[in-house]
C-alpha cells in the first residue's frame, strides 16, 4: 500500500532541472543560475527566451538569429485564422487561446517531426506566436486590423502596439519587457508540471503546452491576476475601505488574492519589481489609485494573516496602467511563460521517463458485485 502523499504534492522533487531555482525562505529565484535582480531590467525577454530554451545568455549575433526567427515564426497558419472569429466572444480568451494555441500543431511546419530539434523550432514558434494571437483576438473582438509588427521593437514593445494601436512610451515598452522577463519561468509550478506530464508520455509540444495554459488559467495560479484587477477595482471609496474589504474576506473565510506562495514564506522577489513598476507606473499616468490600494492591501494582508504578495499582485495595478484588458492579464502571463513551459518541454524530452505517482486509495476493497436488477 502507498503511503499518504503530502495534500497537493507540497514539497515533493517532481522532476529534476535546471533551468530555475528557487529558495522559498530567503525568497530567492535564478533562471540558469542568474539571479532574477541581476538580469531583471537588463536583459530583454528574447535574451531571456535564449537563456531559458537555449541555456546561456547569448551573444550579440545569437541575439540577432533569434530575433530574426523570432520575427518569421510569428505567422501563424490557417487553421488558427480559420478558428478565430469562432472563438471570440464564446467563453473567456484564455478558453479561445487555449483553443488557438491548441490549433497550431496542425499547421506547424514540424508537425510530424518528434525530434529535440523540431522541438527547439516549435518553441521558438511558439513564443512568437502567442503575442500575435493575443494581439488578433483583441483586434477581432473590437473589430479592428492588427497593426504591423515594428521591426524596432522587440516582442513586448511589439504586443503593447497592436494590442493598444499606439505605438508605446519607451519606458512603458521596457517596464512590459521586465514584466515578461519576471514571468518567465518559476521550477515547478502547476503550469509547468502540467506540461512536464503530458511530455513524458512523449507527447508533443502542442499538447504540453495546450495542457500547460488550461492549468494556469485557474485563480490559484496565473489567473490570480486578473482576479486582483477585479477586487482592486471593487472597491469603492478611498483607501480605508481597502482594510475593511480584506476584514470581511477574511472573515468570511475567503483568500485574498494575489497574496500567499506554496513556496515562498517571505516577498516574493518578482514582487520587490513589480511593485516598483506600479509605482513609477502610477507617477507617470498620474493615476496613484490602484497603486496606493495595493500597498495598502499589501500592509493589511500582512497585519492580519502574515502572508505576503505574490507574483500576480502589483502585475495587476502594472498591466492596467499599461493600457491592457483585464481579461486579457492572464493571456499575458502566458506569452511570458510559454519561454518556461517549451524549456521544460524539450528538456523532459531530452531525459525522459514517464512521470507516473502513485496515489493514496481511501475506498474500500471488499465490495461485492450484485446483479443491476437488485441494487
Ligand atoms: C503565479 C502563481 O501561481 S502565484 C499564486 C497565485 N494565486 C493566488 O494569489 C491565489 C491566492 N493564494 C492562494 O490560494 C494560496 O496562497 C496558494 C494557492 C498560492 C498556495 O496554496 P497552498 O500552499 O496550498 O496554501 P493553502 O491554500 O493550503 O493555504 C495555507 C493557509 O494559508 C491561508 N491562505 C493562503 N493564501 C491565502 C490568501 N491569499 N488569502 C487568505 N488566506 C490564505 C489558507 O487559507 C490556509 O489557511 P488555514 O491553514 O488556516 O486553512
Ligand atoms: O511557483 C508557483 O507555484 C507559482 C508561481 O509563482 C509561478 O508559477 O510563477
Amino acid at each position: 500500500m502507498a503511503e499518504k502523499s503530502p495534500r497537493g504534492l507540497a514539497d515533493v522533487v517532481a522532476a529534476s532541472t535546471s533551468i530555475s531555482d528557487i529558495d522559498g525562505r530567503e525568497g530567492r529565484l535564478w533562471y540558469r543560475g542568474y539571479d532574477i535582480h541581476d538580469i531583471a531590467g537588463r536583459i530583454s525577454f528574447e535574451e531571456c527566451v535564449h537563456l531559458l530554451q537555449r541555456g546561456t545568455l547569448p551573444t550579440q549575433a545569437e541575439l540577432d538569429g533569434l530575433t530574426a526567427e523570432l520575427a518569421d515564426g510569428r505567422r501563424y497558419g490557417s487553421v488558427a485564422t480559420t478558428l478565430l472569429p469562432y472563438v471570440v466572444g464564446n467563453g473567456t480568451p484564455m478558453e479561445a487561446l487555449r483553443t488557438l494555441v491548441s490549433s497550431l500543431a496542425i499547421d506547424d511546419p514540424d508537425a510530424e517531426d518528434a525530434s529535440i530539434d523540431a522541438d527547439r523550432r516549435k518553441a521558438t514558434r511558439l513564443v512568437a506566436q502567442l503575442p500575435v494571437l493575443v494581439a488578433a483576438y483583441e483586434a477581432q473582438r473590437s473589430g479592428r486590423e492588427v497593426p504591423d509588427a515594428d521591426p524596432e521593437l522587440g516582442i513586448a514593445g511589439n504586443f503593447l502596439l497592436q494590442i493598444t494601436g499606439e505605438r508605446p512610451a519607451p519606458r512603458a515598452a521596457e517596464i512590459f519587457d521586465e514584466c515578461l522577463v519576471l514571468h518567465a519561468d518559476h521550477t515547478m509550478n502547476a503550469s509547468t508540471f502540467t506540461a512536464r506530464v503530458i511530455a513524458a508520455t512523449l507527447s508533443d509540444m502542442h499538447s504540453a503546452i495546450t495542457g500547460a495554459m488550461g492549468a494556469l488559467r485557474g485563480p490559484l495560479h496565473g489567473g490570480a491576476n486578473e482576479a486582483v484587477m477585479k477586487t482592486l477595482t471593487s472597491i469603492d471609496g478611498e483607501e480605508d475601505a481597502v482594510d475593511q474589504f480584506v476584514r470581511d474576506e477574511l472573515g468570511a473565510g475567503r483568500k485574498i488574492m494575489g497574496f500567499g506562495h506554496r513556496v515562498y514564506k517571505t516577498e516574493d522577489p518578482r514582487a520587490t519589481h513589480l511593485r516598483k513598476m506600479s509605482e513609477e507606473l502610477a507617477d507617470l499616468t498620474g493615476n496613484r489609485r490602484y497603486y496606493e490600494f495595493s500597498r495598502r492591501m499589501e500592509q493589511t494582508v500582512l497585519d492580519e494573516k502574515g502572508l505576503y504578495p505574490n507574483v500576480d499582485f502589483f502585475a495587476a495595478s502594472v498591466y492596467h496602467a499599461l493600457g491592457i484588458p483585464t481579461d486579457l492579464f492572464t493571456p499575458v502571463f502566458a506569452i511570458s511563460r510559454m519561454s518556461g513551459w517549451t524549456a521544460h518541454v524539450i528538456e523532459q524530452h531530452e531525459d525522459n521517463r514517464l512521470i507516473r505517482p502513485d496515489s493514496d486509495y481511501t475506498g474500500p476493497h471488499d465490495q461485492q458485485w450484485v446483479e443491476i436488477s437488485k441494487r
